[in-house]
């Protein structure tokens, strides 16, 4: 067993890691048709830690971001976000854990096209019968750059500027980790550098848990942490990543 999977099946773990799964397999069809997305995968995301998942396609990312985000059920295996055990939930409560616990963004941006950015960023607190801490609320609009924009629609916005709101949406209702699958892949590389900046920003100011699926060895730069799947496994994990050594490690692994 790896290091990595003591300190994750280990108590004291509970109280470092925001998320982590344990023997986690996820099998897509039955019988001939069967596909092993996810093989036996132990992993933890400690609190305050922005990591990045790459593998070639195919190799499990978004299977592992969807079974930890409580999107997709696992098959077999355990995943605790916050102290809370996913596969004893019913869907009600799941639904409810990920409404409370769990922010989104995606690689489309999905936001409500007759809404505001400032409606959008809202939304998900109001679908919870709760309002933005207002000071809270202000520290992320600042972050994000959006100061003059709330009230634009998402067709009067860029791509870069809606993907930033649609990172303030996940952020603003402080969420114990925030999932992102690939929230660069449809920016120019000015605005994905806004966004990555952003990201690493709220982690380093405000101890947010971010776990990012890219393809781009740049973007997992910004990352603390980088694992690399293949197979539906873990295969490696790179510590405090440049894009020259992710690079490297990607070639090495033959992705
Ligand atoms: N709903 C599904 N039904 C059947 N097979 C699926 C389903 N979703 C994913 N798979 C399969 O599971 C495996 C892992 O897919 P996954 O999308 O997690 O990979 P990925 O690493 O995110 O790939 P990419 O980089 O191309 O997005 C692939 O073989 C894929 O074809």
């Amino acid at each position: 067993m790896s290091d990595i999977g003591e300190r994750v099946r280990g108590g004291e773990a509970r109280d470092v890691l925001a998320v982590r799964a344990v023997g986690v397999s996820k099998v897509y069809g039955h019988g001939d048709n069967a596909v092993r997305a996810l093989d036996d995968v132990t992993v933890g995301f400690a609190s305050g830690q922005f990591t990045a998942v790459m593998g070639p396609s195919g190799s499990g990312k978004s299977t592992l971001l969807h079974c930890l985000a409580g999107l997709d059920r696992m098959t077999s295996g355990q995943i605790w976000i916050a102290d809370t055990e996913l596969s004893g939930l019913s869907d009600r409560r799941l639904t409810l854990l990920r409404r409370e616990r769990v922010g989104f963004v995606f690689q489309a941006f999905n936001l409500i096209p007759t809404l505001t950015a400032a409606e959008n960023v809202e939304l998900p607190l109001a679908i919870a019968g709760r309002r933005p801490e207002r000071a809270w609320y202000d520290r992320v609009i600042d972050a994000v750059g959006l100061r003059g924009r709330l009230g634009h629609r998402p067709a009067q916005l860029s791509g870069g500027e809606q993907q930033r709101v649609a990172g303030a949406r996940a952020l603003v209702s402080r969420p114990t980790i925030i999932f992102a699958d690939e929230p660069t892949g449809n920016l120019d590389s000015r605005s994905s550098a806004e966004m990555l900046r952003f990201m690493r920003r709220s982690v380093d100011e405000f101890g947010q848990t971010i776990v990012m699926v890219t393809h781009d060895p740049s973007a997992a730069a910004f990352s603390d942490r980088v694992l690399f799947l293949a197979d539906g496994r873990v295969v490696d994990e790179m510590a405090d990543p440049t894009a020259e050594k992710v690079l490297d490690l990607m070639k090495r692994l033959g992705g």
